[in-house]
C-alpha cells in the first residue's frame, strides 16, 4: 500500500518514491516504509498553512524530506516522555525556552551557543536553587513557521502576505520575498540538522559540564541577575568541591541531557519528516523530540490535532483564555487514551490577568478525569500587546505575575506545577520591557531583532529563573497535608 500524504489538501493524494534505505539498528528509526500502511494521513481542514504557488516544487521538497534521515531518534523521544512523567508527578521541572521564530540567518555558532548556555544557566538556577532536576528542552532546531492573527501585513500602501516563518518565506517587506518557496522546506531541515548538531556537541562535549558554571557568566558585567548568578555558582562550585571531597564520581556532569522542540505546524514539512520506529513498528515525529499544537491549530476535528495523535513523541497543546474543561478532556481522549505518563503537556497562556480566573477550572476538571497530564507555564503569549513607540512587547512583570498565579492556582488546587515555557535569547536584545535592567519604551528601538514576538534577553531570562526557583522552592519545601 502507498502511502498517502494528502493531509489538510482535500483535492490531492500524492505517492512518494521508495524511501532510501537505513540503518537496522533497533534504537534508530526506520525510514518511512509504504508497505507499513501506517503512515497515511487522512484529509483534515488545516489552519494556517501557506499558499504554496508552485505545486511542483512542493511536491519535490516534501520527496526530499521524505528520502532524508531523521533529526532525532525514537529512543530520544522516549527518554524525554519519561522525564516529563516525572514532570507531571512533581519530581521534576520542564525548562522549555528558546527564540520565537528562528531565522536562518541566526543560526550562527555563537548564537546557538548563547541560547544553550543561557538554557543552562536557568536551569542550574532552578535545579540548585529548588533542589529539583530540570529537563532542558529548546525551541530550537526547526521552530521556523509562525502562526499569523492577519494573512496580510499592510505598510503605508503597500499590501504584502505574512512574514509565515523562515520555512515559508522571507522577513523583508517586498513581494519576492513574502512569496512561499518550498524549498524553504528542505532548508529548514538543514539548518536544524546543523543546529542539532552544534547543541549535541555542546551539550555533550564538555562545554554543559557543570563544572563550567562560572564560565558560562564569564563576560558579563557583575550587576544584577550576573551577580546574582555569579554567587549561586560559587554556591555551586563548593558543594561539588564537598561532594568530590567526598568521593562522589563526577563524570555523570560532564554532559547534559538536552532536548529539541518546535510548533507542528507546518504538516508539509512534519509528516514527510515522520518514520516508523523500528523497534515498536509506530510513528515518530523525527523533526524534533518533542512537538506542540499551537493555540490556533488545536481544533479537535482538525489535521493538526489528527497529527499528534498518531505519533509517539511526547507532545504539547497551548491552551488559552478561551479553553472550555470539556474540550480538554476530549483533547486527552484523543492524544493520550491511554493515560501514558509524560505523553501529554498542557501549556497554558492565559495572560497575567486571567490565568487566576481561567486556569482552575481547566486543571480542577484534568485532575477530577485522573488523567497525568504535565502542567506547563507560558507567560508569554497571553502578554503581548503594542507599546505607545509601536513594537510588539511584553512587560516583565507580566510575565512574572503569570508565573506566580499558575503557581498558585496549583497550590491551591494541591495539584502539580511542571514546568515554564519562555521565549528567550541569548543575546542582550532590547524586546520585552522591564526586568532590573529597566527597559523602557524608548530602549526598545536600539536591539529589537526579533522576527515575530518579543523574547526575554539573557538577563530578564535569568532574573525570570531566580523568581521561579523561589516559587518552586516554596512549594517544595511546604508540607503537604
Ligand atoms: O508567537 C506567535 C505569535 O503570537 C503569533 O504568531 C501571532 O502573531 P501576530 O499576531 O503578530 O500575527
Ligand atoms: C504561536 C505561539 O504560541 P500560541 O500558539 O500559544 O499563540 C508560539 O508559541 O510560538
Amino acid at each position: 500500500m502507498s502511502a498517502s500524504w494528502a493531509g489538510g489538501r482535500p483535492t490531492r493524494t500524492s505517492t512518494y518514491p521508495e524511501p532510501v534505505s537505513t540503518t537496522s539498528r533497533l534504537d534508530l528509526p526506520a525510514v518511512n516504509t509504504p508497505s507499513s500502511g501506517a503512515l497515511s494521513w487522512p484529509d483534515l481542514p488545516a489552519a494556517q498553512q501557506p499558499n504554496w504557488p508552485d505545486a511542483v516544487a512542493l511536491e519535490r521538497a516534501r520527496a526530499e524530506l521524505a528520502a532524508s534521515p531523521p533529526l532525532v531518534f525514537a529512543g530520544e523521544c522516549d527518554v524525554l516522555r519519561q522525564n516529563l512523567a516525572a514532570a507531571a508527578q512533581g519530581e521534576a521541572f520542564l525548562l522549555q525556552g528558546g527564540d520565537c521564530a528562528e531565522m536562518f540567518s541566526a543560526a550562527t555558532a555563537d548564537n546557538i551557543r548563547d541560547r544553550v548556555k543561557t538554557i543552562l544557566q536557568m536551569a542550574a538556577v532552578l535545579t540548585y536553587g529548588a533542589s529539583t532536576p530540570v529537563i532542558k528542552l529548546g525551541r530550537i532546531a526547526g521552530q521556523y513557521a509562525k502562526p499569523r492573527s492577519k494573512d496580510l501585513e499592510v505598510r503605508g500602501d503597500v499590501t504584502l502576505p505574512a512574514y509565515r516563518g523562515d520555512m515559508v518565506n522571507d522577513f523583508a517587506f517586498t513581494e519576492e520575498s513574502r512569496r512561499p518557496d518550498p524549498q524553504r522546506l528542505v532548508r529548514a531541515y538543514h539548518t536544524s540538522a546543523a543546529t542539532l548538531n552544534l547543541v549535541r556537541a555542546f551539550t555533550t562535549g564538555g562545554f554543559a559540564d557543570l563544572r563550567h558554571v562560572h564560565e558560562w557568566n564569564r563576560g558579563f558585567i557583575a550587576n544584577g541577575a550576573y551577580a546574582r548568578y555569579e554567587s549561586t555558582a560559587q554556591d555551586i562550585d563548593r558543594a561539588m568541591k564537598f561532594m568530590a571531597a567526598c568521593g562522589v564520581d563526577f563524570d555523570a556532569l560532564r554532559t547534559v541531557e538536552f532536548f529539541a522542540s518546535h510548533e507542528a505546524l507546518l504538516l508539509d514539512y512534519e509528516k514527510p519528516l515522520t518514520r516508523i520506529d523500528s523497534r515498536t513498528g509506530l510513528p515518530y515525529a523525527v523533526s524534533g523530540h518533542f512537538v506542540w499544537v499551537g493555540e490556533r491549530t488545536r481544533q479537535l476535528d482538525g489535521a493538526h490535532v489528527d497529527f499528534v495523535s498518531r505519533i509517539q513523541n511526547p507532545i504539547g497543546v497551548k491552551l488559552g483564555p478561551t479553553a472550555d474543561p470539556d474540550e480538554v478532556l476530549r483533547l486527552i481522549d484523543r492524544l493520550d487514551p491511554e493515560r501514558r505518563p509524560g505523553r501529554l503537556t498542557f501549556i497554558a497562556r492565559m495572560g497575567a490577568p486571567r490565568v487566576r480566573e481561567k486556569l482552575p477550572a481547566l486543571v480542577e476538571r484534568v485532575d477530577r478525569s485522573g488523567a497525568k497530564v504535565v502542567w506547563v507555564c507560558d507567560p508569554m503569549h497571553g502578554n503581548t500587546f503594542e507599546s505607545t513607540t509601536g513594537y510588539k512587547t511584553r512587560e516583565f512583570d507580566d510575565i512574572i505575575d503569570e508565573v506566580r498565579g499558575f503557581f498558585e492556582v496549583h497550590e491551591a488546587l494541591g495539584t502539580v506545577p511542571g514546568g515554564i515555557h519562555v521565549e528567550l535569547t541569548g543575546n542582550d536584545v532590547t524586546e520585552c520591557l522591564g526586568g532590573s535592567e529597566k527597559i523602557l519604551d524608548a530602549d526598545l528601538e536600539k536591539h529589537y531583532e526579533t522576527a515575530c514576538d518579543p523574547r526575554l534577553n539573557h538577563q530578564q531570562s535569568l532574573e525570570l529563573a531566580f523568581l521561579v526557583a523561589e516559587m518552586l522552592r516554596s512549594r517544595v519545601t511546604r508540607p503537604r497535608s
